[in-house]
């Protein structure tokens, strides 16, 4: 019999941090198709600025962060888009095991270690823990099945958060 590996903790140090208009977990944009056009920064650690090289050539990137203000978990949800609860995997909700948040944004410039963006679902001070470029090529499988989502995510555009997560 093949023995259970036991499970590792990882360790991640900042690459950053992103700022944002919105100071409160409640109330604000719940996904980056709510958040058009509102702009915050990403100050990029001085000692990363070489890893910048090349960026600006692209019109849009991906953010992964922590959700540092989130505390606990339940395996069940009821997400903002929906009253039935569903399994946390299958949220985008901002408490899970690995507070981890995903957002594709609109890089606007980058001047030294300040990126400019648009289209923030994200809270002031997050600290950032990776960049990668979008590229529609890889990224994007508009014609694929978006499960309990499909039928509400258009209402991201206009829901806000409210205090079900905090
Ligand atoms: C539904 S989550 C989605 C985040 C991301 N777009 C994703 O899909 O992983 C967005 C909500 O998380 C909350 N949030 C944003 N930044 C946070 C942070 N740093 N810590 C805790 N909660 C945060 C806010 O209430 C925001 O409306």
């Amino acid at each position: 019999m093949s023995e259970k590996p036991e499970p590792v903790d990882y360790t991640y140090t900042p690459i950053g941090t992103i700022h944002s208009p919105f100071k409160d977990i409640v109330g604000m944009p719940i996904q980056p198709t709510g958040a058009r056009g509102i702009r915050g920064t990403i100050e990029i650690r001085s000692d990363l600025k070489g890893g910048l090289a090349d960026l600006e050539r692209f019109s849009r990137i991906i953010l992964l962060y922590s959700l540092h203000r989130c505390t606990g978990y339940s395996l069940k949800v009821s997400p903002f888009l929906d009253p039935t609860p569903h399994g946390i995997f299958a949220t985008r909700s901002p408490k899970r095991p690995n507070a981890i948040g995903f957002s594709i944004v609109r890089l606007v410039g980058i001047d030294d270690c300040t990126l400019t963006i648009e289209d923030v679902d994200i809270l002031d001070g997050t600290p950032l823990l990776d960049i990668k470029p979008y590229v529609p090529a890889f990224d994007s499988y508009p014609d694929e099945r978006s499960g309990w989502l499909g039928a509400v995510a258009h209402n991201a555009q206009h829901a806000k958060s409210d205090d079900r997560f905090q």
